[in-house]
């Protein structure tokens, strides 16, 4: 039984938070999840997320502060400990290169997505949190 790291953004941009859709050709195809990947060897979660990112999304990201790990048994041998981050968007445009779709999604409309299961504890955490975390990354795109 191994435990997989995968990183995951939460890019917050003018008040909204970007949702990736999973594709056909995805595990858990048409589910929605916040977008990045599994850490390859010897990476970071944070130079991680910052190569799934431009790789999905061809965009770079800034990595602000983590939330709390989510650690979820999807089988006996797929256990995924998904590792989320507050992240601002850097620059370049998006270009979806590995998902169905992605949106631009006001808060509230978040819980009506049909999330990866992983992913519901990330996005509580979001919900609850969200004065916070708005007002942090409003702060930074200013400076
Ligand atoms: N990127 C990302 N993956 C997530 C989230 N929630 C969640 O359960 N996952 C799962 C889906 C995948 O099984 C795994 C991420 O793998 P990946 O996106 O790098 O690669 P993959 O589709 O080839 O993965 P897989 O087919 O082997 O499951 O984590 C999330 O919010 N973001």
């Amino acid at each position: 039984m191994k435990t997989i790291s995968v990183s995951c953004a939460i890019i917050i941009h003018l008040n909204k938070v970007l949702v990736a859709k999973r594709s056909s050709t995805m595990s858990q195809p048409g589910m929605w999840e916040f977008p990045g990947g599994k850490l390859e060897q010897g990476e970071s979660p944070e130079e991680s997320l910052i190569r799934e990112i431009k790789e999905e999304l061809g965009m770079e990201v800034s990595v602000y502060s983590q939330l709390t790990v989510s650690k979820y048994a999807y089988s006996e041998e797929k256990i995924i400990e998904l590792i989320p981050f507050i992240c601002g968007w850097k620059s370049g445009d998006i270009r979806v290169l590995e998902h169905e779709r992605v949106d631009w999604l006001e808060i509230e409309e978040l819980r009506l997505l049909n999330w990866a299961p992983a992913d519901i504890p990330v996005y509580n955490e979001l919900l609850e949190n969200w004065q916070a975390f708005r007002s942090r990354n409003t702060n930074r795109a200013k400076n």
